[in-house]
């Protein structure tokens, strides 16, 4: 099967990086307010939205469905930097329109996952389909509730295709097996369509930005504990939104400034959700020096800055009760641990379903560039006992080990070369460029 990316990046070793960043928009946020802004009444005005091709399927897909989107540069009020804006047209509860093709979420698992629960409801056949690291992705985890509500949703054994042909959906209660905040969105913004009340049970909390952004667009969200309930026929209004800094991308450069004695970085405008920021209190146990400050909140998200230096690194076991908090995290973090110290990582499965195998693919890559590290069943072991050599390494079509073995080839004694590197484009275009200008 052909690669989706071609491009080789060449990371030369470091000794440290210095500055200040500001990350793009968080991918997340991105998906659910440009989603939220086509189920609602009136125009909403994205700023910071995710530049990634990513959220830019979310904004294709939601154009075949009928929904005006307009995009252009804006300018920042404090930085004077030009920032990425969408302007959607709302089309109201239940107003998106028959889709003349298949809808391709590209990349994007949040997009085919999310978009599926609205399309549930809508009187009319979607097909949701992606590239070859997409088709091979779980959808039954969506599939199974959608279907319960009464939605006829049919998949290519489990994986995409999924066609969904929406209907007059029932509420239901759902307790899905493993947590999983994209099956909470699409149960959630399918339920909004119903005549009742729809509860998601968590079995582990996971990120909360459906919920934020329902109350951001006027809808209440009844939240206990790790039990969530929304009414039906709540109309969404449209809004003037900024996006966050995306802490998953804000990771691989706290990874790195750990890492690398003598760095220190500032990043700013970063979403500091407290079901994003496990990451930091990770590199504080692993020893680095983090310090993170709340500035503002924006439409119910906590907006602010962190500040990391490098420390000598401990070890450190992650169980399955840090891994959702941390899923999009812990490739970098296995970076992070080749360049010092020892990261052990179990009930991370998970991982194995992402956009590659991020367990196999991981260890592979960290091995090639000469890494002591393992492959467990449900996660990975790897020790920073030697320094890494560089060399080639493949980014297996995946955004996020692209980004890690850049920063794992920091520590190395030659450059790396990073083959299908320009998956980075998924959800962070520039990271090469921001790198080379941290280089001290
Ligand atoms: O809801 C979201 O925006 C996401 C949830 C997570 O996936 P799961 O819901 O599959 O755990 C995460 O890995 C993904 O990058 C984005
Ligand atoms: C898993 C990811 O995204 P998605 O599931 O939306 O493809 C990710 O960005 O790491």
């Amino acid at each position: 099967m052909p690669a989706e990316f071609t491009k080789t990046v060449t990371v030369r070793p470091a000794t440290a990086l210095e500055g200040v960043v500001r990350v793009p928009g968080d991918k997340s946020i991105s998906h659910r307010y440009a989603m939220l802004a086509a189920l609602a009444d009136g125009v909403t005005r994205i700023s910071h939205y995710a530049p990634g091709k990513d959220c830019q399927s979310t904004l294709k897909c939601l154009e075949q469905l009928g929904t005006i989107v307009s995009r252009h540069a804006s300018f920042d009020r404090d930085t004077g930097a030009e920032v990425p804006t969408v302007q959607i047209v709302g089309r109201g509860l239940l107003g998106l329109q028959s889709p003349t093709a298949d809808l391709d979420c590209g990349n994007s698992g949040s997009t085919l996952r999310m978009l599926a629960g609205i399309l549930a409801a809508h009187p009319f056949t979607s097909v949701l389909t992606g590239d070859a690291s997409l088709r091979r992705r779980p959808m039954l985890r969506v599939v199974t509730p959608l279907q319960q509500m009464g939605a006829e949703v049919t998949s290519f054994n489990g994986r995409p295709p999924v066609a969904v042909t929406g209907g007059n959906l029932q509420p239901i209660t759902y307790r899905p097996e493993s947590p999983s905040a994209q099956v909470k969105t699409a149960v959630l913004l399918a339920g909004l369509q119903t005549q009742g009340l729809t509860t998601f049970e968590e079995p582990a909390g996971t990120r909360d930005h459906t919920e934020r952004a329902l109350k951001a667009f006027g809808a209440t969200v009844d939240v206990h504990g790790h039990v969530i309930r929304i009414a039906g026929g709540q109309r969404l209004t449209g809004r003037n939104l900024a996006v966050p800094g995306d802490p998953s991308s804000a990771a691989f450069w706290a990874c790195a400034a750990a890492a690398l004695p003598g760095s220190f970085l500032e990043l700013r405008d970063v979403g500091l959700n407290p079901s994003r920021t496990a990451i930091f209190d990770v590199l504080r146990r692993l020893g680095a020096d983090v310090d993170v400050q709340v500035d503002r909140v924006d439409a119910e998200e906590p907006v602010g800055r962190v500040r990391v230096r490098h420390r000598t690194m401990s070890r450190l076991d992650l169980t399955p009760a840090d891994v959702p908090g941390l899923i999009d995290e812990l490739p970098v973090l296995a970076a992070l641990a080749t360049h010092g110290g020892e990261l052990r990582v179990t009930g991370a499965g998970e991982l194995r379903a992402k956009e590659s195998d991020r367990i196999t693919a991981l260890v592979n890559g960290l091995r090639a560039l000469g890494a002591d590290a393992d492959e467990l069943p449900d996660g990975f072991h790897v020790r920073g006992s030697r320094r890494l050599l560089g060399g080639q390494v493949d980014a297996a079509d995946d955004h996020r080990l692209a980004m890690a073995f850049a920063v794992a080839g920091l520590g190395a004694l030659e450059p790396t070369l990073i083959r299908g590197a320009d998956a980075v484009d998924v959800s962070y275009p520039g990271f090469f460029d921001v790198l080379d200008a941290l280089r001290k």
